[in-house]
């Protein structure tokens, strides 16, 4: 288990830290599973996540959902069938807070509850 599944967001503002490179590296040892993207110049995180149909797939969402309304940080779902795509960004900095990397780690955990 990671550290960072069982850290909190704290709540981000427009002047809150980007992660440095080094900060970067080092937090993605801990979500290996993740990978970062960019977007319109905006760095995320994303992870894509297989079920055997479209029910599992909404369960999936609705608890990564859960997770988000709980740490008031919200990512973006892309449900499918047998499939659903996590991105996690944070909007305020327009790029990566460790706020990201804590989401990241808690959606993993939610596979194995
Ligand atoms: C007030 C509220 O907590 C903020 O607007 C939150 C909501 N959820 C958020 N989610 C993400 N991913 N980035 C944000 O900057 C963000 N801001």
């Amino acid at each position: 288990m990671s550290n960072l599944e069982n850290a909190r967001c704290e709540a981000c503002h427009a002047d809150a830290p980007q992660v440095s490179d080094e900060e970067l590296k080092e937090l993605m040892r801990e979500i290996p599973d993740w990978t970062p993207v960019t977007k319109d110049n905006v760095m995320m995180l994303q992870r894509e996540f297989k079920f055997k149909n479209f029910k599992q797939a909404l369960a999936f969402t609705n608890r990564v959902g859960d997770l988000a309304e709980e740490e008031k940080h919200h990512p973006e779902l892309v449900t499918e069938w047998g499939k659903v795509t996590v991105t996690w960004w944070t909007h305020a900095i327009n790029g990566l807070h460790k706020n990201d990397f804590i989401m990241a780690a808690k959606t993993d955990s939610v596979l194995d509850a």
